[in-house]
């Protein structure tokens, strides 16, 4: 809800901005209903936001903020708050509701037993095959007649309710898959030239934004061949340890750097692209498609007429002469365009949309954009334009690098690897692919970590001397992190304790070697004493003293703790017997 009210009140002419949620294979009650919903909050929300100049369009953030509360000067302003804090007071009691019915299962009852974990598989596994059977397709939520009895005429922008189809047995390629279907149903409906991807778990913090990328694709200079504008990933919930160092700090540094070449990587969220690349098109048209031939369209593009009709027409920003035009094979067209089968035989995720190849989809589709030629760029503004927020368990966040690593590690593989796909003889063209392969290549790291996490350990328990000394230790599917958090969580992470609630015997690396070093620790500096070797082998005992720090959290979660935020005891067990 919050990610969808503070898209809807950003400022941008309302005419021209049409939001679209994804709901893969949802239910009617949690999305179509929270839609609608959320939709008459905005009715509210977002006149107030403009006629007050709000500077933080997301609600929650906005009611949480106490200084807001103090400063109740203007009469007509703290009586709009009022009104408009009850009616999201309404709209959370009613979201905590449906989310307890929901959530209530998915939820460890402390200990994290064997049965227990099967359960949590088994459930997640159903939940990904949800299936849709009828509802795929779109619903519009929009204003029916512009009932403007503001005297400032704060039209809400429209918001479209995408359902697509999910079967079992079916593919239905996570992210990409769902891009791809909001790719289709936006074209027949709205079919803007230009689109802003934000994840759910984000939200809009500077109203802004749009039109600070509207300067970048409307530069006469760099628009022909740019495709895309990319805000960095910024995150409120932070804790002040960062733990799980998830603050993504290569947006402080290495995008800034691909930002001098030819622009940075795609990054899931946060950026505002030029919907004709995604179609295949070349630097310097605006056209959807240079083919204007219907049938060779549905070749590539799917049997749809209205959709190819959409990639010849010229953009339209003209909503209303649309949907009057579609509101009745609309909902019909939708239903094509969102089904399973829709993208059989064509060319989507191949060629066409975000590409299948990986889960990390977004690396992928903007890697190929780049080697069509296009450029993007980077908009790092001071006030965060998106937030978002982080895994705050050890589980999740396992899950999400694991998650990226194999989606990096798929692409490095493939024919599509960046060392040898897309290499040019220009320069900044050949420097960026080496970033592209930089990212690509990044799990490969992991395997000299794990050698400096076993090695030194073992040689110190043996007495052997060892040097030079280096020090780490490391820790396919699209596996969705957690989007709430129960409140022992919060309180853990808030005070820098690890939960390894949940982990599975991914975490096995991290917490064997953590034994395995406590184990070399206390035999090798026995040994060292027993055989008087101090001058021999006290750098390997301080090395191994410094991992002991690295690892304390994980060596108390195994041996000391006993909440349900200790590793769960199968992972102990195995890691004891494996270091042993
Ligand atoms: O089958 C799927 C899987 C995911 N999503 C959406 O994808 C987004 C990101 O999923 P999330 O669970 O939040 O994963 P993160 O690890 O936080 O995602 C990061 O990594 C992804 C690539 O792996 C990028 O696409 C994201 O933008 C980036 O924030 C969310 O809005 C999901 O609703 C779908 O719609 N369908
Ligand atoms: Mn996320």
């Amino acid at each position: 809800m919050n990610t969808v009210l503070s898209v809807m009140a950003i400022d941008y002419p309302s005419e021209k901005l049409h939001i679209y949620l994804s709901d893969d294979a949802g239910a009617d009650v949690t999305l179509l209903c929270a839609s609608k919903e959320a939709y008459s909050l905005a009715r509210y929300w977002v006149p107030f936001c403009k006629r007050f100049g709000i500077a933080v369009r997301c609600p929650e953030v906005f009611f949480n903020d106490s200084k807001i509360d103090q400063q109740d000067s203007d009469k007509e302003f703290s009586q709009e708050r009022q009104k408009i804090k009850a009616e999201v007071a309404m709209q959370v009691d009613l979201r905590n509701r449906v989310g307890d019915r929901h959530g209530s299962r998915s939820r460890h009852n402390g200990g994290c037993g064997v049965e227990d974990e099967e359960e949590e598989e088994k459930r997640k596994e159903k939940e990904h095959d949800r299936v849709s059977t009828k509802n795929n397709g779109c619903g519009i939520i929009r204003e029916e007649e512009s009932n403007s009895t503001d005297k400032e005429d704060f039209t809400i922008p429209s918001l479209v309710y995408v359902l697509r189809e999910k079967r079992i047995g079916v593919q239905h390629r996570f992210k990409a898959g769902a891009l791809n279907v909001l790719l289709r149903v936006s074209g027949v409906i709205t079919n803007s030239p230009y689109i802003l991807v934000l994840d759910c778990d984000m939200y809009s913090n500077d109203p802004s934004s749009a039109r600070q990328a509207m300067c970048f694709h409307l530069d006469s200079k760099l628009s022909p061949s740019l495709a895309f504008v990319q805000f960095p990933q910024e995150f409120y919930n932070i804790s002040k340890n960062d733990i799980y160092c998830a603050e993504l700090r290569q947006f402080k540094t290495f995008w800034l750097g691909l930002d001098g070449l030819r622009g940075p990587v795609l990054s899931g969220t946060n950026y505002f692209v030029k919907r004709c690349t995604l179609y295949g098109a070349r630097p310097g048209g605006m056209s959807n498609s240079e083919e204007k031939e219907i049938s060779r369209l549905k070749h590539k593009f799917g049997n749809s007429d209205k959709f190819c009709l959409s990639l010849v027409e010229k953009s339209s920003h003209d909503f209303d002469e649309k949907i009057t035009t579609y509101v009745s094979p609309q909902k019909e067209n939708t239903l094509t365009l969102a089904s399973c089968d829709y993208e059989n035989g064509t060319q989507w995720g191949g060629q066409i949309g975000y590409l299948y190849g990986s889960v990390v989809e977004d690396y992928f589709t903007g890697f190929h954009l780049h080697c069509r030629g296009w450029v993007s760029t980077y908009c790092f503004p001071s006030k965060p334009a998106f937030v978002g927020n982080v895994p705050i368990n050890f589980n999740d966040t396992l899950v999400q690098k694991k998650r990226w690593n194999a989606g990096f590690l798929e692409v490095a593989l493939s024919s599509h690897c960046p060392l040898i796909f897309g290499i040019s003889k220009n320069f900044n063209w050949a420097l960026q692919s080496m970033c592209y392969a930089w990212l690509a290549f990044w799990p490969v790291f992991s395997f000299p970590l794990l050698c400096y996490g076993i090695f030194p350990q073992l040689c110190f328990l043996n007495g052997i001397s060892l040097f030079p000394e280096l020090v780490g230790i490391s820790a396919v599917n699209f596996d969705l992190t957690n989007k709430t958090a129960d409140k022992t969580q919060i309180k853990r992470y808030e005070n820098g304790v690890f939960d390894f609630e949940g982990c599975s015997l991914m975490l096995l690396p991290a917490t064997t070697l953590s034994l395995l070093n406590l184990g070399a620790l206390i035999g090798g500096a026995w040994q060292m004493i027993k055989f008087n070797a101090m001058e021999r082998l006290f750098t390997q005992f301080i090395f191994s003293c410094f991992i002991l720090t690295l690892s304390l959290p994980l060596i108390e979660g195994i041996v000391f703790r006993q909440d349900s935020g200790r590793v769960p005891p199968r992972v102990a067990f195995w890691s004891l017997v494996l270091s042993g």
